[in-house]
C-alpha cells in the first residue's frame, strides 16, 4: 500500500527510463469541514498541488515530460510560461543536467516564479508581450532548432498530471467525488486529471467519472464564454487581465481538450472576479491554513458561486483543486493584506498594538 506519488503510477505512465524525479505528486487531499460549511455544501476536499516541490502541480507534467525528452535523446528543453511551468522546467532540467530555456511575459510573472527559474540555472527571457505572444514565439523556436518544446501542447506533459486524478481516488479509498472544481489557464490541467479519471473506469478500478468544472476570472475566461454560448471552439482574448497572472491566457492551446472533457463529463466552468477569488485566498489561508497563489483560489471562489447559483447542489462530495504555493507571489499577498503594525521596542507600545 505504497504512499501516492506520480511514479507510483509508472505502469499508466509512457517513460521507458529511469525518470528524472525529485519526489512530486503524494500532495495532501484536506477534508475542509470549516471551508465546506462556509460556502454551504456537505462535503469538501482541497487537493493542494502547492505542496509539490517546486510548489505548483507543473512538477506532474514535468517529471514525465523532461524524462521523455532524456529518452529521446534531446539536449535542450524550452517553454513559454506564466511562471509555474518555467519554474518546473529549470528545476527538472537542472536535476536532469540539461539547459532549459524559459519565455516570459515581461512585467506579468510572480516574483517566486522568477526567482525559481533563475536560481535553477534556466535561460530567462522576458517578451514584450503576454503569455499567448511567448507561446507563438516558442513554437517557432523549437520548429526551428533541435529544442524540445514542454509546454502543455507535448501530451508527455498531460500524462503526468493525469496522476492528479489517480491520487485522488486512492486518498479517497478508490471512491470518486461528485465533482472537481480546478482553475484553467492553457487548459492542460483539466483536460489531464479527466483523462486520468476515464483511464481508471476503462480499467475497472472505478465505475463513473466526476462532473470536471473549469473556473476561470472574469478578465481572461475564453473557456467559459465558449461553455456558456455552446460553441465548438473558444474566442481568443486579446488583452487578458487579472490578478491572477498565472491564469492570465487569452488564447489556451488545449482549448478544444478541456471544452470536450467539460462537456463529456456532464461539468460546467464559470468566471469569478479578482476580489471573489482574493476572498477565497483568504478564506483557504484563515480558516483551513491551505497557503495558496491567487490562481488556485479561483477553484474555491467558483465552487462559492456556483453552489450559491444553485448549479452545484449542496450534497455533493466536491475536490478543490488549488495549484500553486502561496509563496509564489508575495507581493499580491501584501497587496491584497492590511498592514503590518510598525511599533517602538517597548512593551507599552507593544500592549497598546496587540490590545487596543
Ligand atoms: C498556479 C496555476 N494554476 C492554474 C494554472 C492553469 O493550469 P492550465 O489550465 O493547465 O494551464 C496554472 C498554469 C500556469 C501556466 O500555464 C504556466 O506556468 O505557464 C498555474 O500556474
Amino acid at each position: 500500500n505504497e504512499a501516492p506519488s506520480v511514479w507510483k503510477y509508472k505502469d499508466l505512465l509512457p517513460v521507458g527510463i529511469e525518470p528524472v524525479s525529485i519526489r512530486e505528486g503524494g500532495t495532501p487531499l484536506y477534508k475542509c469541514d470549516r471551508l465546506a460549511k462556509k460556502i454551504g455544501i456537505r462535503e469538501l476536499y482541497v487537493k493542494h498541488e502547492g505542496m509539490n516541490p517546486t510548489g505548483s502541480f507543473k512538477d506532474r507534467g514535468m517529471t514525465v515530460g523532461v524524462s521523455k525528452a532524456i529518452e529521446l535523446g534531446m539536449k535542450t528543453v524550452a517553454c513559454a510560461s506564466t511562471g509555474n511551468t518555467s519554474a518546473a522546467l529549470a528545476i527538472y532540467g537542472a536535476k536532469a543536467g540539461i539547459p532549459s530555456v524559459v519565455l516570459l511575459p515581461a512585467g506579468k510573472v510572480a516574483l517566486g516564479k522568477i526567482g525559481q527559474a533563475l536560481m535553477h540555472g534556466a535561460k530567462v527571457i522576458m517578451i514584450k508581450g503576454n503569455f499567448d505572444d511567448a507561446l507563438l514565439l516558442v513554437r517557432e523556436l523549437c520548429d526551428q532548432e533541435p529544442i524540445y518544446l514542454l509546454n502543455s501542447i507535448n501530451p508527455y506533459r498531460l500524462e503526468g498530471q493525469k496522476t492528479i486524478a489517480f491520487e485522488i481516488v486512492d486518498q479517497l479509498g478508490f471512491t470518486v467525488p461528485d465533482r472537481v472544481v480546478l482553475p484553467v489557464g492553457n487548459a492542460g490541467n483539466i483536460t489531464a486529471i479527466n483523462k486520468g479519471f476515464k483511464e481508471f473506469v476503462t480499467l475497472g478500478i472505478t465505475d463513473r467519472r466526476p462532473k470536471m468544472t473549469g473556473i476561470q476570472t472574469a478578465g481572461a475566461c475564453p473557456i467559459v464564454k465558449a461553455i456558456k454560448s455552446g460553441a465548438k471552439d473558444i474566442t481568443p482574448e486579446k488583452n487578458p487581465e487579472t490578478i491572477a497572472t498565472a491564469i492570465r491566457i487569452g488564447d489556451p492551446v488545449n482549448a478544444r481538450k478541456a471544452l470536450a472533457a467539460i462537456r463529456e463529463s456532464s461539468g460546467t466552468a464559470e468566471s469569478v472576479t479578482d476580489d471573489e477569488l482574493v476572498q477565497a485566498q483568504k478564506d483557504l489561508a484563515q480558516l483551513e491554513g491551505i497557503g495558496v497563489e491567487p490562481a488556485s483560489a479561483t477553484s474555491v471562489a467558483g465552487l462559492k458561486k456556483l453552489v450559491d447559483m444553485g448549479i452545484i447542489s449542496k450534497d455533493e462530495t466536491v475536490v478543490c483543486v488549488t495549484t500553486g504555493h502561496l509563496l509564489k507571489d508575495p507581493e499580491e499577498v501584501i497587496s491584497v493584506c492590511i498592514e503590518p503594525v510598525t511599533v517602538e521596542p517597548t512593551i507599552e507600545a507593544l500592549r497598546k498594538a496587540i490590545f487596543s
